[in-house]
């Protein structure tokens, strides 16, 4: 019986092509901790766990991911029977609490290393795709409107995307407003306009903010408000034409339930990391599909190794209404796929091949990973 053998973590950090400016903090480099899941017949899966901006977005970080499954999630799993993922999850949730985005890095490669043995995809492991192709949301996120402005045109010009979502919450609501609106007006009905708040309004704030967006013709605002208040959440909801999606209110199929049960949104932001793994996504999905809620697939600006792994899981969900925003991989300045994912005509594409679909290129690696620039560094 195979099993598994060694589980090796890497961080790699790589710029990103500008500032990325979210309500709570700026990115200007991806922190991605790598998994690599040696298998006792020779085969190996891949994963990865990205968080966002250290730890002020969520509660987990780039060190902390690694620290989780280095010295919590790894010695467990040793010796475990390869192919028997829903096992190894079970017995990962029964001693790791919380660090979903640590229990999803490690059960991608699981996935990757089940679909390789069996010569499959991860996608037919999942029951098989409904879809090859799925919409693709781009972030407007640079901090000046006219930037964003030429950004789009340009986005829109290549067919690369049609759905943008602009990062507000960090200035005064009525600043906000008129960015959201120099910007729908300049792309008009080429493109869908929405936007993310990352929990920064108060209640106040999301009552007027979601009424002027509603008059501009925003069609989804995504977590208004900060995370726990479902009342509060519920009321927006119901008080605006704006579809109102939940994201780091939902950690999960119990989140999803609370949520689904309190009506509190009209969209779950699905994220496969934030969900602790493709499995309890794909049922944070059903419950959300099940409740008559829209589903996305979000993303924590993943390289193209977890984004490949989500798009393997979008594919198999019957109603993806909302598209995805699986465009991490564009929001970084080199890439570290052998073979980088397919992006045409404001969609991605499903990779062919078996796992995830994707191989990593090894000198990419090497070149960006954080312990290789700290020695450089210490001999300079
Ligand atoms: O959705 C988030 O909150 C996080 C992330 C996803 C896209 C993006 O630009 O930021
Ligand atoms: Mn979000």
């Amino acid at each position: 019986m195979t099993q598994i053998d060694r589980i090796e973590t890497t961080l790699v950090d790589i710029p990103t092509i500008r500032g990325h400016v979210l309500s709570m903090t700026t990115m200007r480099s991806q922190a991605i901790v790598l998994v690599r899941v040696r298998f006792s017949d020779g085969s190996v899966g891949l994963g990865e766990g990205t968080s966002i901006g250290g730890m002020s977005y969520g509660p987990e970080s780039p060190e902390s991911i690694k620290l989780a499954i280095d010295s919590y999630i790894a010695p467990l799993l040793v010796g475990q029977p390869a192919d028997d993922v829903i096992a190894a999850i079970t017995l990962v949730e029964k001693s790791v609490r919380g660090n979903p985005i640590a229990r999803c890095a490690v059960e991608i490669a699981l996935w990757d290393g089940l679909a390789k043995r069996l010569n499959t995809s991860v996608a037919q492991v999942f029951g098989g795709p409904v879809r090859r192709a799925m919409p693709v949301a781009w972030t407007l996120a640079s901090g000046r409107s006219e930037t964003d402005i030429a950004e789009a045109e340009e986005l829109i010009a290549t067919r690369r995307h049609n759905i943008f979502k602009l990062k507000i919450g960090k200035r005064p609501v009525r600043e906000d407003l008129a960015h959201v609106e120099a910007i729908a007006r300049a792309v008009g009905d080429r493109a869908s306009i929405r936007v993310d708040v990352n929990q920064a309004w108060s209640l106040t704030d999301a009552r007027r903010g979601l009424a002027g967006l509603q008059a501009i013709g925003c069609e989804l605002a995504e977590q208004p408000i900060r995370i726990g208040d479902l009342a509060a959440l519920r009321a927006l909801t119901a008080g605006t034409e704006v579809a109102v999606m939940a994201d780091e209110q939902l950690n999960g199929p119990a989140d999803a339930l609370a949520v689904a049960a309190a009506r509190a949104a009209d969209v779950f932001a699905v994220k496969i990391g934030q969900s602790g793994g493709l499995k309890r996504a794909a049922e944070v999905c059903a419950i959300g599909d099940a409740a008559g809620i829209g589903l996305y697939g979000g993303t924590m600006l993943e390289s193209g190794l977890s984004t490949a792994a989500a798009v393997q899981l979008f594919s198999t969900v019957p109603h993806l209404d909302w598209g995805t925003e699986l465009f991490g991989p564009l929001l970084l300045t080199d890439e570290i796929l052998a073979e980088p994912l397919t992006y045409r005509d404001f969609s991605v594409l499903l990779p062919e091949g078996p796992g995830i679909g994707v191989t990593l290129d090894d000198s990419k690696v090497d070149f960006y990973r954080r312990d290789r620039a700290r020695s450089l560094h210490a001999v300079s």
